[in-house]
């Protein structure tokens, strides 16, 4: 007997208005971290909107556990099982980051707001800080409690480690592992191409709306030329250039 994949994208089609921007995108995962990258624009933000259903496709199918969820609403997907940590946080400037975890919090979940601060102890220090006056790290580290509250099967995050200082990042990259362990995957989008390798051992991708390629554990990191293919890294950038070669940027 074979078991469904915790996630099994098929032909996947969605776009705004005439512009199709995803076309016959196609990935399965279990419970994995998996890095999605590519060049700006090629739609990874689209992808993630699309999963979560904030866009909803307009073709092919998405299965959660063998279930198809495309087509429901984003609360449904929630409630099915996916989380979602967006691009820019997207936090209420005004509650307190233990405001913020209450109004997710129910009984009987396997995640608590004391979990979360157990998790990432500096968020139980600035228990009574607004949004607004919380450092990117913070609010980073927040709004992935936040998708963990939801007792999600998978988390999907946007960008995560954009802007962050690079002790930030090893935090994020230790809780990515931290997540699978505990069985929670992960499909993480990242600019930052050292970031998505530690925090991913499988890395897909995307050009033009479609996943073109699939890497394994640090492979992309020492191909320069796959780099340049795939991302758009600069041949001007030197290869002992540890920033230019962690970025996926054009
Ligand atoms: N709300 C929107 N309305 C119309 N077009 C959009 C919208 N959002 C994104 N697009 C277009 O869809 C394409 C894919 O964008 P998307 O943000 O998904 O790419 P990306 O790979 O996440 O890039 P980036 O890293 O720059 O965010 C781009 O051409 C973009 O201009």
């Amino acid at each position: 007997m074979t078991t469904s994949p915790l996630l099994e994208v098929r032909g996947l089609r969605a776009g705004y208005g005439a512009s199709i921007v995803l076309e016959d995108l196609g990935f399965r995962m279990g419970v994995e971290a998996v890095g999605i990258v590519g060049r700006n624009g090629m739609g990874k933000s689209t992808l993630c909107d699309a999963l979560v259903g904030f866009l909803p496709p307009s073709g092919g199918r998405v299965l959660l556990r063998g279930n198809r969820i495309d087509g429901r609403s984003p609360e449904r997907i929630a409630r099915s099982g996916i989380a979602y940590v967006p691009q820019g946080r997207r936090l209420f400037l005004s509650l307190t980051v233990e405001e913020h975890l209450a109004m997710l919090s129910r009984r009987g979940r396997r995640w608590t707001p004391s979990a979360v601060y157990a998790l990432f102890p500096r968020l139980a220090e600035r228990k009574r800080q607004r949004g607004g006056n919380l450092s990117g790290g913070e609010q980073q580290m927040l709004a992935v409690g936040r998708a963990l509250l939801l007792d999600a099967d998978l988390i999907v995050m946007d960008e995560p480690s954009e802007g962050l200082a690079p002790a930030i990042v090893d935090v994020l990259v230790d809780t990515v592992h931290h997540l699978v362990a505990e069985g929670v995957a992960v499909l993480v989008v990242e600019q930052n191409l050292r970031a998505a390798v530690r925090m991913a051992p499988r890395q897909l991708v995307m050009v033009s709306g479609r996943i073109e390629a699939e890497f394994a554990g640090d492979e992309l990191l020492d191909r320069p030329d796959l780099q340049h293919r795939y991302l758009g890294v600069g041949t001007a950038t030197a290869p002992s250039d540890p920033d230019g070669a962690g970025t996926t940027d054009a």
